[in-house]
Parts: C-alpha cells; structure tokens; sequence
C-alpha cells in the first residue's frame, strides 16, 4: 500500500539550512512582516508606546540627578526645588511608564497573536494543499514543528524582539547623546572600551548561534520520536518494545542535553563577560568621574545619572549580542517556514464547489500505456506499460502478488501522483483536462487502514458530504450495515469515536468509512483491500455494504483475497509493474500456467489447510 508518510530510509533529510544573516535573508524575512499589514495601526501604535515607555525610563536619570543635586544645594545653603517636588515629577512619570508599558505589551500581542495565528492558517493551508510526494518524503512531526515551534520563534521576534530592538536602539542613541551632554570627557573614556566589548560579543553570538541550532534539531529529533511512537503505539506494545522506544529517546534526550549544556556553557560565558564588561566600565567611569567631581566638572547628582546611563547604554549594547542571536534563529525559522509558503501546491480549490456539468463524468476510465516512478525513486520503475480499461459502472479487480504495484494504481487513478509516460483518460478526456477538485469529488477511496477523525461517528459519516441531512447520514448508514451498531451505542450517532478511532472495530471502522464514501456518491470507487482484515462473518456484512456502494458506479478494487471479486466484470492481474492477464473471474482460469490460476490455487490451499 503506498501511504503517504513513508520514509525513505527513516533518516532525516538535513532540511535545517543554515540562517546567516545575508541580505537575501533578511528580505526572506521581512516579507513575514507582511502577515502584520492587517494590523498595522496597532503595531505601530505599539511602536509609538514603546518609544514613549523608552523616553520616560531615559528621563528617571535626569531627575535622579536633579533629586540629588537640589538636596546637595540645599545641604550647602544654596536656592534650589525640593526634592519633594522632584520626587513628586518623578511619581508622575513613573505612572505615565506604567501606562505606557501596558499599553505597548498589549498592541504587541494583540497584533503579533493576530499575525502569528495567520500566518498557521496560511502556512497549514499550504501545507494541506501539496502532493502527496511532499508528505512522502516528511515526518509528520517535521511538518507540525514548523506550524508550532518555528512560527512561535517567529512571533517572538515580530513581537519581542523588534520591541527590544526598538528600546535598545533608542536607550543607545537618546543615552549616548545624554552622557557625551552631561560629560565629554567620561564619555570618551567609555566609547574606549566599546569596540572591544562588540566585537568579543558577536563572536561569541556566532558560536552560541551555531551550538543553539544544533540543540533544536536534537530536539526535534527527539520530539519526531515521541510523536511517532504514541501514533504507533499499538505497534510498540505488541512488540513489547517499551524498553527500545525508552532507550531510543533517552538516548535522542542525552545527545540534546549535553548540546543543550555546552550550549550553555558558552551562554554563560558569554553572560560573565558581558557583566564584566559593564561593571568594569562602571568601577572606570565611577573612579574617573570621582576626580572629575573634585575638580568641579561634574557634579554629584551628574556623575550618578552618567552611571546609570552608561549602565543603560552597557545593557543595550549586552541585549543586542543576544538580540543578534535570537535574530538568527529567527532567520532559520523564517527560512523553512517560507520553504513550504514557496513550495508548489496541488492545483485543487479550497472553496467546496458542485461539480460543474461540464466536468460530470460517466465513470469510463482508460489507463493508456502508463509508466510511472516514484518521484523520491526514480530509478524504480514502478508501473510500466500498463493499460486497463473500464466502462461506466464496471467492476475492475486488481490483484496480484505483494508490490506489484496495486495500491499505486489507485494512487494514479486519485491523481495523487502523474504517470510519467502515457496517460490517464476519464471518459475519455486527459485526466489534466478536468480540474483535480472536481475529479476527486467524484471519487470515493476506501483505504486498507481506515482513518477515522477523532470526533463523532456522525462527523465521521458527514466527512464524505459536509452538511448532510440527519437522514442522508442514517441512509448511508444502513446501507453500509453500520446502522445497527451504531444505534447499539449509548450515544449513537453522537458517540466519540476516539483519536482515529481506535474506540470502534476494525470491522466497524471499515462500514463507517463505506457509509462515508456511499454518502459521496461517487462515480468512481476505489477499494484498497478493504476487506482484507476482517473474519469471514464481518467480511461478508462488509462485504454486503461494499456491494450496495459499488452499484452503478466504476470500481476498482484492489483485493488480495479472491474470492470476493469472482464476480468483478475484469480481473487484472499485475507482476512487477505489468498486466501480464486481464479478463474475467471464468477467463483467467481457462488460462494454463496463468498467474491467476496459480494465485487461486494457492488461496484455495492456503484456505482449505
Ligand atoms: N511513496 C512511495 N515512494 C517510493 N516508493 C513507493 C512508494 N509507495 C510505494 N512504493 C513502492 O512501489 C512498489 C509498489 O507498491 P504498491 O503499494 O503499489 O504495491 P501493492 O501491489 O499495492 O502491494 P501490497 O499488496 O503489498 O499492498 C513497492 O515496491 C513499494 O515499495
């Protein structure tokens, strides 16, 4: 069976590139900005509160040295304002920092959660839409980090960390212009020191960014893991292998743990170095401005507000080190975000139209000569040559021996994937001609593996034609024998099937997934095996509900099991990729030597022993 989740070879493709800070992109990444135009006003609004709370919090050191200064007045005899007073001003600007604060982090995320929530929406909506070969080639867990964790990294930089940058760029230039006012000469001293601490700081950042990234794909190795076990969780259990997957993810957890811890190590170096740098700054500038005080050029309550400047100035400059960090990260996640928003999707709609007139089929399908490959395979020639016809309303059987390229043709036949060499005709007309959308809604697949959603039996059944009618659904139902047990539950039609439906039978599952497809009414059917896993009492009542979905309509069934598709109209056997019979049930058997002949002898053996 082809599903669509198969992995290569279980390794994970190295799809994390590298995020340097290019200028390809950071254009990549500004086009994220373009999710914020909707709310726009409440970002900027935003911005401006942010440049207000910056400009109060620059002012307390400003009247800090006025406090000081008037109260060292005054201790001297001289004329000044009380420092009640000041202290009264500074009140009032502590309650207008108060409300500024409030309101900036409010619009942030009033606007960012706004963004964020869009662009899942956009970027699931992509997702949903790709071929199948795009999904083939990922892990589920890959795909469902990127709507999460990436775009969370992404919101926390269009929210915080452009907030951060803002603040930090306007305490560095408004503190910068403060301190060279209140002191030139200290000033000096300070920039001294500077050009070291920046250029120490971003390669520091380099490595932390480099060790970070490292981290986070253990991570999601370990995440992919946990994922994929609970999703296969009764595969572990009967195998017992509790104690593998354990070992398995400890393992995956240990190798992110001691990145996670060197990664630490350097952030905490990087933390020492950037406190020492600004309490070395501070002990200078303090020591230089004492003997500046004493000389007169400064005075107490200005060498206080230098310091505390320059401590605001040290801690934006520490902040943009690891705002150069976070921006990358930021730039990684922008990066595989837009990977999937660039990618290619499946021509389908996603406004639920009828099928227009033009585009109703009558059921006939012709596979002309078709040769197909695997994208992710190349070279394994999967299908070659094959051509098969059916006429409305016929019953196509395909059977042959495992991997021969049975589930493929429904593959094709859904247009999940393209034959790469001759073609498919629906009544006719080239497959490409009818809108994907419109073929597929006239197509119903029975899979092997039902897959129920995790709500309703009823939701379940209106999958196959959202808003049906209480009675649509109930029709459906019998005719796929599912009535009865249904109303058997307490709930009935209400009761939760469970996370895909591992509440119900497998038997069961398999007639809601018939009522589904019978409620769709479809003009072609595909069958996958449906009855495959099922004891011969279940089998014949599905059995009875697949044969009142197959009237009147094209079928094709994929079985294994011979005997249910005596009947079908055409037999097609298949061998590694070819036709090599085709005719009916009484046909194939007049063949000597013929496969089928065989594959029923066998059957018949393997069922009599
Ligand atoms: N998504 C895929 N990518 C690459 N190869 C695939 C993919 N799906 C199936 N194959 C390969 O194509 C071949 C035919 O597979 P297919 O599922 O069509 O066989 P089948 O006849 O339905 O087998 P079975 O009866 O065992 O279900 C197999 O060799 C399989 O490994």
């Amino acid at each position: 069976m082809a599903r669509g989740n198969r992995q290569d070879n279980g390794v994970r493709k190295p799809d994390m590139p590298k995020a340097k800070l290019t200028k390809e992109n950071l254009k990549e990444a500004i086009l994220i900005f373009s999710y914020l135009k909707p709310y726009r006003w409440t970002f900027v609004s935003g911005l401006l509160f942010i440049a207000l709370s910056s400009g109060t919090t620059m002012a307390f050191p400003f009247f800090l040295k006025k406090l000081i200064d008037s109260a060292h007045s005054l201790s001297l005899g001289k004329d000044a304002v009380s420092p009640g007073t000041i202290a009264f001003w500074m009140l009032g600007i502590l309650s207008l920092q108060m409300i500024f604060s409030f309101m900036r982090v409010y619009l942030f995320t009033y606007a960012g959660e706004h963004a964020l929530a869009d662009m899942r929406k956009e970027v699931y909506r992509k997702m949903i839409m790709m071929p199948m070969n795009f999904f083939a080639q990922r892990r589920v867990g890959e795909l469902s980090s990127r709507i999460s964790a990436d775009l969370s990294q992404i919101q926390d930089a269009v929210t915080g960390m452009l907030a951060e940058i803002l603040r930090g760029l306007l305490t560095l230039i408004i503190g910068m212009v403060l301190i060279f006012v209140l002191s030139p000469k200290l000033a000096g001293l300070m920039l001294s020191v500077l050009p070291v601490i920046v250029v120490v700081g971003v390669l520091f950042g380099k490595r932390i960014r480099k060790l970070s990234r490292n981290t986070q794909d253990q991570l999601a190795d370990s995440n992919t893991i946990v994922q994929e076990t609970l999703q296969g969780i009764s595969n572990v259990k009967s195998f017992t292998n509790e104690w593998y997957e354990i070992g398995r993810y400890t393992r995956s957890l240990q190798d992110a743990v001691k990145m996670a811890i060197n990664n630490g190590r350097f952030r905490g170096l990087f933390v020492s170095f950037i406190l020492m740098s600004i309490f070395g700054t501070i002990i200078l500038v303090v020591w230089y401005g004492t003997t500046l005080v004493q000389h007169g050029t400064i005075t107490f309550g200005g060498l206080t507000a230098f310091v505390v400047y320059t401590a605001f100035v040290g801690g934006s400059m520490a902040g943009f080190a690891d705002l150069y960090s976070q921006l990358q990260k930021t730039l990684g996640a922008t990066q595989r975000v837009r990977e999937i928003l660039k990618d290619e999707t499946e021509p389908v709609t996603i406004v639920d139209e009828p099928v227009e007139e033009k585009n109703k089929l009558q059921g006939a399908v012709t596979f002309h000569h078709v040769a197909f490959s695997y994208p992710s395979r190349k070279e394994v020639h999967i299908l070659k040559d094959v051509s098969i016809t059916a006429a409305p309303g016929e019953q196509i059987a395909i059977v042959g021996p495992s991997g021969a390229g049975k589930s493929t043709i429904a593959a094709l036949l859904l247009r999940f994937y393209q034959p790469d060499e001759g073609q498919l005709l629906f009544d006719g007309k080239p497959a490409d001609s009818i809108p994907l959308s419109q073929l597929r809604k006239q197509m119903a697949l029975v899979p092997q593996d039902v897959m129920l959603f995790g709500g309703t039996i009823k939701e379940n059944i209106t999958y196959g034609k959202p808003g049906a009618t209480q009675a649509e659904i109930e029709d459906a139902a019998r005719k796929a024998n599912a009535h009865d047990f249904i109303t058997s539950f307490p709930e009935g039609y209400e009761t939760i099937v469970g996370e895909r439906g591992i509440k119900l039978s497998g038997g069961q599952r398999q007639r809601i997934a018939i009522a589904r497809a019978i409620l769709k009414d479809p003009v072609i059917l595909v069958l996958d095996e449906a009855t495959s896993s099922l004891d011969s009492a279940s089998e014949s009542i599905v059995q009875e509900a697949l044969d009142n979905l197959m009237k009147n309509r094209t079928s094709f069934v994929i079985a294994h099991r011979l005997s249910t598709i005596r009947n079908a109209d055409k037999i097609v056997v298949l061998d590694q990729g070819h036709v090599v019979e085709s005719g009916t049930h009484q046909q194939l058997l007049a063949q000597e030597d013929g496969l089928y002949k065989s594959l029923t002898k066998l059957q018949l053996e393997f069922t009599s022993e």
